[in-house]
């Protein structure tokens, strides 16, 4: 699409999209699976997480993230859902992690004999504060099993994804990111842009 079909459609940004975190590593692996897709600045923010469904959570920290950066923004939340606990801890995963480590969740599943698990990723698109954001999942199933692995990055060494022997801490990051949750949210992102034709005026200075 040309710049000025794109002014017609009105979807010039003025500047690249924010992605907001307060997690290193997330943007660490973001950076790696886009490369030059998507331009995108970051901006260290831990944003306050409404309880609820997981994507009513991702949609509500768009909305947060819009109103701070008063621009179009990204983020994500990332579950690690139990089977055998009809999904949980889910978005609450940070915590259980926090409180109970890798043993703790671990324990968690001691009373079934289903160890499986998923990992969810969504990313929420808000293209403004006042524009409502949309969501992109990405899943990848595996199992819970003892942690295995460097230990640099939340649940990465008890998950391991179905069709490895690896855990996701002991897989060489590329490795990691051709499978991941947030991999495969982040293609149907990189989807979303090539369809939209979102054009990015490179005239202004990024703060990020
Ligand atoms: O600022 P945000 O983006 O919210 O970053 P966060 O660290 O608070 O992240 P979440 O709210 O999405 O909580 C997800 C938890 O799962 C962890 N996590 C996220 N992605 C992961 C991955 O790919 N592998 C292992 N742990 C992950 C992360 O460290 C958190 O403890
Ligand atoms: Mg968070």
């Amino acid at each position: 699409m040309s710049s000025a079909t794109a002014a017609m459609k009105g979807l010039v940004l003025s500047r690249p999209v924010t992605f907001v975190t307060g997690n290193a590593k997330k943007l660490e692996e973001v950076r790696a699976i886009l490369g030059n897709s998507i331009p995108f600045q970051s901006l260290k923010l831990d944003l306050p997480e409404l309880q609820g469904e997981p994507e009513d959570i991702s949609k509500e920290k768009a909305r947060l993230a819009a109103k701070e950066v008063n621009g179009p923004v990204l983020v994500e939340d990332t579950c690690l859902c139990f089977n055998a606990l009809n999904g949980l801890p889910g978005p609450y995963i940070k915590w259980f992690l926090q409180k109970t480590g890798h043993d703790g969740l671990n324990n968690l599943l001691m009373a079934y004999d289903d160890k499986s698990a998923f990992a969810l990723c969504i990313f929420s698109l808000a293209m403004g504060p006042n524009v409502e954001p949309i969501t992109f999942l990405g899943k990848t199933p595996g199992k819970i099993v003892p942690a295995r692995g460097p230990k640099d990055f939340g649940w990465d060494p008890i998950f391991q994804p179905d069709g490895y022997d690896q855990t996701y801490a002991e897989m060489a990051k590329e490795e990691k990111n051709k499978i991941s949750h947030r991999s495969r949210a982040l293609s149907l992102v990189k989807s979303h842009f090539a369809e939209a034709g979102y054009v990015f005026q490179t005239d202004t200075t990024s703060t990020g």
